[in-house]
Parts: C-alpha cells; structure tokens; sequence
C-alpha cells in the first residue's frame, strides 16, 4: 500500500512539475514518461532511468488505458513534449512575417504597422505581438507542427496513389446517415464558425490545377474523363527561404473572431451601424443580405448554411447586447470604443465557450476536461491528483509551490514558447470535419416538437439559407439544432450532398470529399502513419490494428492496396476505432488539438497580459465568466431557456418540456 502510494505521489509530483514548466527532474523525469508512455522506444535508447512499478499499457502511447492520476499526467507530459518539439515556424529567424519588401501580395505591400492604439484587436491582425506586429496577421504564413523537411508537396502519388475520387467513393461515401447521439447539430455549424475565423486558404488559383483521372461514367469528369481541381493559391510572399507548400491565411491567425468582424476594412466598415458600437441587424433581426449573392453581410460568409446563419445572428445580437452593457456603464464612451471593447468581450466569450463547452461536448473525457480546464483557468492541486485530499496535502505540505496547481493561460503571462504564433496547415488538415454535417434537417416547433417542415441540406445552403428562416421560426430552427445530432467522424459518413455540391454563381460541381484529400496531398500533410510517427506515436502495423471490422479492413486493403503506410490521415483518422471513452473523433488527430488548444491562448496578448479590467472593463471580465452558450440563446430568444435547463451542456441534446 505505501509504496502504491508512494509510486503515485512521485508520479503527480513530477507532473505538475513538468506542467508548471518547473523544475526538471533529470533521470527520473524519464523513468516517469517511460512509464506513462509517450516516449517512444527510439528515444528511450540512450537514457537509462528507474523504471516505475504501475502497470503499463500495451500500447505506451495509449494514455487513456492508465489509471488516475497517470493518465492525466502522461496526457500533460505528451503536451508538454510537442509544445517543446513541435511547434515550427514557417519564417526563418533572419525573415519577418509579412515584411512588405519581399511581397508581391498587395494587402501586405500597403500595411503600415501603426500599433498607437493598442487597446483593441486590429482588423488584419497586426499588433497583437507589439515587438513583432506583423505575427499572426491576416495573409501571414501558416507555421507546422512537423519539421520543414517532412513537409514536401505530394507530387507522383498526389493523382493516383491511391486514386482520391476512388477513396471517396469506397471509403467516405455515406451509406446511411451514421449520428453521433452525445452532440447535437450545434456542434458542426459552432465548428464551422470557428474556423471561419481562424483560417481560410484563400481563392484556389485557376490557372494551375490538379487532373484527377475518373471513370468514363463518372457525373463530375469532363469529356477527358478527369476532375479538375484548382490548385490552393500559391504564398505571394516567397522569399529563398519559404517553401511550395507554405500557404498564407487569408484571414488573420488570432482568436478574434474575424468571421463577424471581417478580415479588411472595407468589410468591417459595412457590418458596423458606427451608433453605440453596434453591429448592423436588419429590420427582420437578421443581417442584410449582399445584393448580387443573396449572402449575408458579415466576416466571412463563404461555404454557407442555415447553421451559420444560426450562429452570425445569435452572435451578432450578442455583441450588440454587449454594447448595451457596455453605454450602460460608460454612457460617454464613443461608438468605436463601445465596439473594440464589446468585441474584446465577444471574443474571449466565444474562446471561453470552445474550450470549455464545445471541445467538452465532443470529447467528453474526464481527463481531456481537466486538460481543457487547465488551459483556461488552470487547475488546483487537488483536481490534478483526481481528488486525492491525502495526496495533496502532502505534496502541498513538501512543495509549498506546488499548492498553486497548474495556472491557465487566461490572464496569465503571455508565452510564445520562443515561435512566433501562427495556425499550422496540420491544424487546417485535422479540422476537416465534414461527417458532421448531416443529410436533412427536420424543424421541430420549440413549442410543441411538431414536424414545421423538412429540408434536404442543399436546400439550406448559401443563398437559400435565408429562405428557411423566412419560413420559419428561428426558434423553432435553434431547437432543433439543439436535439438533431451531428454525424459521427467515422468512415462511411461523408455526407453525399458535399461529394457532388454545385458551387454557387456557376461553379463547378466538387467532390469535397476527393477535394479534402486533394488538399492534404498539396500542401504536403504526411499521411497517417508518418504522422504518428511525426507526433511522437508509433505507428499502426496492420489495417486490423485501424479498425477491427473485417469489411472496412478488406475495403481500406482495396483501395490502398495493402499498403497500411499509404493511408491518408483523413482516411486513418476516420477509421481509428480504439480512442478514448467519449471521444467524437480520432485519438490521433486530437494531438494537434493538444498543442493548439494552449497555444492560441497563452501567445495573444489580448488573453494574457491585457486580458485586464483596463481592456475589457470589469464587467466585461464578468460577462466573459458567466456566458455559456446556452446563456448566449436565452438571452436573445428566452423561450428556448426552459429546454436548455434539462441539459448541461447546450453541445449536447437538450430534450425538452412538453
Ligand atoms: C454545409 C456545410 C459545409 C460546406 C458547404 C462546406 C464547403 C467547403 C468548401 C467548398 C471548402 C473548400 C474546398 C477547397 O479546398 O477547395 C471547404 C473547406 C473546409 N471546410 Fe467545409 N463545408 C461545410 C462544413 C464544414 C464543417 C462543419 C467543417 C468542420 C470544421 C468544415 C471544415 C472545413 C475545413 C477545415 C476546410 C479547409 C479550409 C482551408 O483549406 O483553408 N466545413 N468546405
């Protein structure tokens, strides 16, 4: 017994030692990560260190199979060391993010970095860094999290090895609608507003593109039986230093919500009112509509749907409720200042809600939870020893340092961990989550749960988005999102409706499934087994090891040829069947979750140093605090708050109170 426990102090206490970025305990460091696993073989070879006495997994890097605590301290170690290891910028030291004199890109030619104003986030994203101000802007670089050398543009094998159109369809084509029942349709239309204002690769480059050899049958190939896509729009920021595959972000990298706000002036000149810092509604309570696409007026309204009209409403009313707070207790403030604050507020709100609601819904882990806490607000001494009172204690009696816990990014020192913040093109990879969306939507009346009326998902999108909020209810629309379920990531369930979508205003008919793994090739994404070894994982040996049913394996020997190395990450993500309890996707690409979730938080300013009663007024801190999504929807439409009591966590099906 005393040596269990003594086992497991020593465990914890080097834990948080490691996750306070504290002391290192040498050898013993080692024997500890040996033991909980995410040291790979290779990199164990030359140390030798005591080993400990628990368990250990088949699989090392398996951390979900530990006992509590270890599994929450192999998790932070696994952080830890990709924080270290792969976190790579895209700019060489002696290079500076978007310097005008090496850019044929007209936006970055005309910036002018004025940061006199440094109380608000800037549209383009410059002057978040005051030292570097060009960091994370809109049109800078995307960074990696694999080393520059592994990151060559596919070229022989990007057509053909294996056939993308043919992976498409025997692979991701969707058989039967396969739900995800633990979240509710929120959870893909809140994701797609996410990176709407994280990232976007910009207008494909017509004059150079992809030919993708179909069969002579097939509806989307031309009279030369090929599908052409459009390359990814070359970086215009070439200097002897960058490389065909890196890519520049047409919008700005922060956390900043620029998918309401937009990524240029002339785009946040028309969404704002310029009265009381408020964002424009029309006169219906929904946002104008651009005369020539009938899309809304907003940040970024590519890619559209009924679910992101949900979302720019519910949002932009939310920042207009925060101006209201806002002139309330500032009544001589100016409209700009009542906007930059109210959008300061907005913005940590919605990161708040992401990490702590979203991502909660999706991998609903009690360890990822504790991880998810631990970026925010940090977590105490007791909760990293899974409430082990007695453990606590007595770490705390040793280490009085220690009684701290873990401290989160918010509010905390800014910390870039010596790499200039920018997305990576592997986060952009990992968040192709089209299997969420499902293939129809039914509107259920928030009153009664009667059937209002049934849309096939074509009929919802872009333009056509608006017609269904003229038809209906939009409270009617929030409750269903809130109990219709996403689809699971899984093989087999991507929604057919996007494998053959015709683009609006004449553009081609695409198969995005094809086109996802299109993308990946191009920009050069190792595929799924060279990037687990990338990240630090072993790699899969068999396609039974991926996946234990007999048809997805016979189907994915197929089409890969029995190739296990040549499975795209897209695909081996899709088939990962042994993931931790309540994961909605791949054990395998949430570890760049892991290493971006921290890092868009702990490098903007905005979320550390400034993120201060002088930037944000008190009761902005407040309104941050205590805005859940489901506060943000009953606030705006109160009906619906009786529904959202029965649940927790408004990414999870709500139910309801007939
Ligand atoms: C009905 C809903 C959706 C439509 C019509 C749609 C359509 C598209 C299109 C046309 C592209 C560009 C393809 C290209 O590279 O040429 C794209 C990219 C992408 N979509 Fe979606 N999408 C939808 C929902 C979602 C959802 C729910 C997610 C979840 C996160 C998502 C994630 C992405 C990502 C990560 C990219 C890559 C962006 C980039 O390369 O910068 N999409 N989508």
């Amino acid at each position: 017994m005393f040596n269990r426990t003594l086992a497991v102090l020593i465990g914890v206490l080097v834990g948080v030692f490691i996750l306070i970025g504290g002391v290192i305990l040498g050898l013993f460091v080692s024997g500890i990560l040996r033991g909980t696993g995410f040291l790979t073989n290779e990199m164990n070879a030359t140390t030798s260190a005591p080993t400990t006495t628990t368990a250990t997994p088949t699989d090392p890097s398996k951390w979900w199979l530990e006992t509590p605590p270890k599994d929450a301290i192999a998790l932070a170690l696994y952080q830890q060391h990709i924080q270290s290891n792969n976190i790579i910028s895209s700019y060489s030291q002696d290079e500076v993010p978007s310097n005008p004199a090496v850019c044929g890109d007209p936006r970055l030619a005309a910036r002018t970095f004025n940061c006199t104003n440094n109380r608000a986030r800037t549209i383009d994203g410059t002057c978040n860094d005051l030292d570097n101000p060009g960091v994370g802007s809109r049109s800078t670089r995307f960074n990696r999290n694999v080393p520059l050398n592994e990151t060559a543009a596919e070229n022989e094998t990007l057509q053909a090895t294996p056939n993308p159109r043919l992976v498409s369809e025997k692979l991701l084509q969707r058989k039967e609608f396969i739900p995800a029942p633990s979240i509710n349709l929120f959870v893909a239309a809140w994701i797609q507003f996410m990176i709407h204002d994280w990232f976007d690769h910009g207008t494909n480059d017509k004059t150079r593109n992809i030919r993708v050899k179909v069969s002579e049958d097939d509806p989307l190939g031309n009279s030369e039986n090929e599908i052409i896509v459009d390359r990814t729009r070359k970086n215009d920021c070439n200097t002897s230093k960058s490389t065909d595959t890196m890519f520049q972000n047409d919008v700005t990298h922060w956390w900043d919500a620029s998918q309401m706000y937009g990524s240029d002036a002339n785009r946040n000149k028309e969404i704002r009112s310029f009265k009381d810092g408020k964002l424009i509604l029309a006169e219906n309570g929904r946002l104008p509509l651009e005369p020539s696409s009938g899309l809304p007026i907003t940040g970024f309204n590519k890619n559209w749907w009924v679910g992101l009209t949900l979302m720019h409403v519910v949002w932009t009313k939310e920042h207009n409720a925060v101006c209201d707070m806002l002139l309330g207790n500032h009544p001589d403030w100016s409209d700009e200042q009542l906007f930059s604050t109210a959008r300061l507020i907005i913005s940590a709100t919605i990161a708040r809600i992401h990490t702590l609601e979203w991502t909660s819904a999706i991998l609903a882990n009690r360890v990822v939870k504790l991880a998810l806490k631990s970026n925010w607000y940090g977590v105490s001494l007791i909760e990293s020893t899974n409430g082990n009172k007695a453990v606590a204690d007595y770490l705390a009696g040793l280490y009085p340092m220690l009684s701290q816990g873990i401290p989160g990014a918010i509010g905390n020192p800014k910390d870039t961990r010596g790499v200039p913040f920018a997305l990576s093109e592997e986060f952009v990879a990992v968040y192709r989550l089209h299997p969420l969306v499902p293939d129809n939507i039914e509107i259920r009346r928030h009153t009664n749960g009667t059937l209002a009326s049934r849309y096939n998902l074509p009929e919802v999108m872009f333009n056509k988005s608006e017609e269904v909020l003229d038809n209906n209810d939009i409270r009617d629309v929030l409750f269903t999102f809130g109990n219709a379920y996403s689809g699971a990531m899984k093989l087999h369930n991507y929604p057919n409706f996007l494998r053959n979508l015709q683009m609006p205003e004449g553009g081609p008919s695409i198969d995005l499934g094809m086109i996802d793994l299109v993308r990946d090739r191009e920009r050069g994404i190792a595929r799924y087994n060279k990037f687990r070894r990338l990240m630090n994982l072993p790699p899969v040996k068999t396609f039974e090891e991926l996946n234990p049913d007999p048809a997805i394996v016979a189907a994915l020997k197929e089409v890969y040829d029995n190739d296990i190395d040549m499975v795209d990450l897209l695909v081996g993500g899709l088939a990962e069947s042994d993931v931790p309890d309540g994961f909605g996707f791949s054990d395998t690409i949430f570890r760049i979750f892991a290493v971006a979730a921290r890092r868009r938080l702990e490098t903007d300013r905005f979320f550390t140093d400034d993120y201060t009663e002088e930037f944000y007024t008190k009761e902005g801190l407040e309104w941050v605090d205590k805005t859940f999504f489901g506060d943000v929807l009953a606030r705006h439409y109160p009906e619906l708050a009786p529904h959202l009591a029965n649940s927790d966590n408004a990414f999870a099906p709500w139910g309801n109170t007939f």
